[in-house]
């Protein structure tokens, strides 16, 4: 049976291209242009992947994927944003996206990422890896040489072979999943489940019924026995990320299961007994969240038996140039594609970009430029988003500048609007570069100016940046 498909974008010819597109690719696809239309038309078919435009005209994608949760929690949605967009799809898939691609879309890479959303049966969380995966595991990952890393790693091991429950910290994308996983293997429970959910994901009134599960007529809807997340993981690992969302009831109820070690499904009786450890994860401090009563203090305690911090990517600059090339020689083998290198301008453009959304960001810039890059070529700075290329690192002093010198300076601001002008024209000349393929002779055609003008272009732009 075909994969059955919802694209919603107001944009219509979006929609039809990506449509016909999908459609040769042999799935089954239906269309919707406003958020509201695409909403009610997952109530009534039977989907199994929804790729939305993170801007619709009456609402965003953080609304869209709410709404959609609220009809099936484990909807698998793809998000397609703006590049001006970036950092709040960072924070969809946090809500529970799959991924956000950004535009101008790569037709392959929608594909390659779809493939890879329904392949593994996205259920709204992350399944237990199956064993065989387990073996693949220290291959899948970057272990870095950095001393952060070095001092991360350290961690790991020293916690890992307890029972201890573990408290990740850490900005989105910075792992944290990664690492849960790697306590959970380097643990006696290895041979058993690793469960991972995402409480941010969780509504309000499915959140008791996904973690411990319910009886038949439980609720209108329970129309038979539902096991949870607790009891797939008995005897193994429950990873519970954005744990600082779980509403104050479910608090109370996850800190008896610690303290008793047992607990019923919704709407049960019998008590069934939990073998389980707990590493949980927030991108918040815990104790602050206790302090503003948003958390239960209790619960904090049983849970900090051992923090991790993990470092945002631009903490660890020096890990920039290798992880990008381990992503590289992952991207060339999912593809089979082969590809030389980076050019140091591409490096030079990481090492200067901020990476809010960490290593999740590298991956898909890598991902996106192998994409770009034709067969056996080497990676330059056309297949990098502009977000990535125009970025100018605020310089350490301007907040301790003194604001005097800084107004009667007439050089910055002369400087500024040479960049925004800079940028505006990049933007343009970028855009009709990947319309055209990156092919520079078409390209300039387009925009009117011969090719040595154009390449001076790039050339200056790269330098001023
Ligand atoms: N050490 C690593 N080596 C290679 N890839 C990694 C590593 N750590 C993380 N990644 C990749 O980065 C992406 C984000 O990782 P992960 O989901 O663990 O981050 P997270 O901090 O849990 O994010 P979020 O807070 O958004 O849930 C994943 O695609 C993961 O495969």
């Amino acid at each position: 049976m075909p994969n059955k498909l919802l694209i919603i974008d107001d944009d219509v010819d979006l929609c039809h291209l990506l449509s016909r597109y999908l459609f040769k690719k042999g799935y089954v696809t239906e269309t919707a242009f406003s958020g509201n239309k695409g909403i009610a038309k997952y109530k009534t078919g039977d989907f199994d992947a929804v790729i939305a435009d993170y801007r619709l005209g009456d609402m965003d994608g953080i609304q869209l994927i709410r709404e959609l949760k609220q009809i099936n929690s484990k909807v698998a949605i793809l998000i397609i944003t703006g590049y001006s967009d970036i950092r709040p799809a960072i924070e969809v898939t946090r809500l529970g996206a799959f991924d956000y691609i950004p535009k101008p879309l790569v037709p392959e890479e929608v594909l390659e990422i779809l493939k890879k959303m329904l392949n593994r049966e996205y259920s709204g969380e992350q399944a237990a890896l199956p064993q065989n995966e387990a073996i693949l595991f220290e291959q899948d990952y970057y272990i870095g040489t950095s001393d952060a890393t070095a001092d991360l790693y350290q961690q790991v091991n020293v916690v890992a072979p307890t029972n201890y429950s573990v408290v990740l910290y850490g900005e989105s994308g910075t792992g944290k999943e990664v690492i849960a996983r790697t306590i959970h293997q380097n643990s006696k429970r290895s041979k058993q489940p690793f469960v991972a959910i995402d409480c941010g994901t969780l509504s309000r009134e499915l959140a008791g019924s996904e973690l411990f599960g319910h009886v038949k007529g439980a609720f209108t809807g329970a129309l038979q026995d539902k096991e949870g997340h607790f009891e797939m993981a008995n005897g193994g690992t429950l990873f519970l990320d954005e744990i600082a969302n779980l509403s104050s009831d479910i608090q109370a109820i996850l800190l008896r299961i610690i303290q008793e070690r047992k607990f019923k499904r919704v709407g049960g009786n019998r008590e069934i007994g939990s073998d389980v450890r707990i590493i949980v994860a927030s991108n918040e401090n815990l104790k602050a969240a206790c302090q503003k009563g948003k958390f239960r203090e209790d619960l904090y305690h049983r849970l900090n038996e051992f923090a991790i911090h993990l470092p945002a990517l631009r903490d660890r600059p020096d890990e920039i140039r290798p992880l990008a090339t381990f992503f590289l020689k992952k991207c060339c083998e999912e593809s089979e594609k082969k590809i030389n290198g980076f050019s140091e301008h591409v490096f030079a453009a990481f090492q200067r970009y901020d990476w809010p959304g960490n290593l999740r960001e590298l991956r898909n810039a890598v991902r996106r430029a192998v994409l770009l890059t034709p067969p056996g070529g080497t990676i330059t700075e056309e297949t990098l988003l502009p977000e990535i290329i125009t970025h100018t690192p605020v310089p350490d002093n301007v907040l301790t500048q003194d604001p005097a010198p800084m107004a009667s300076a007439v050089s910055p601001t002369q400087d500024l609007l040479k960049d925004v002008a800079g940028r505006a024209e990049y933007q343009a000349i970028m855009n009709v570069l990947q319309r055209v393929n990156f092919n520079k002779k078409k390209a300039a055609e387009m925009l009117n100016i011969d090719r040595k003008t154009l390449y001076n272009k790039l050339k200056q732009f790269q330098g001023v940046n």
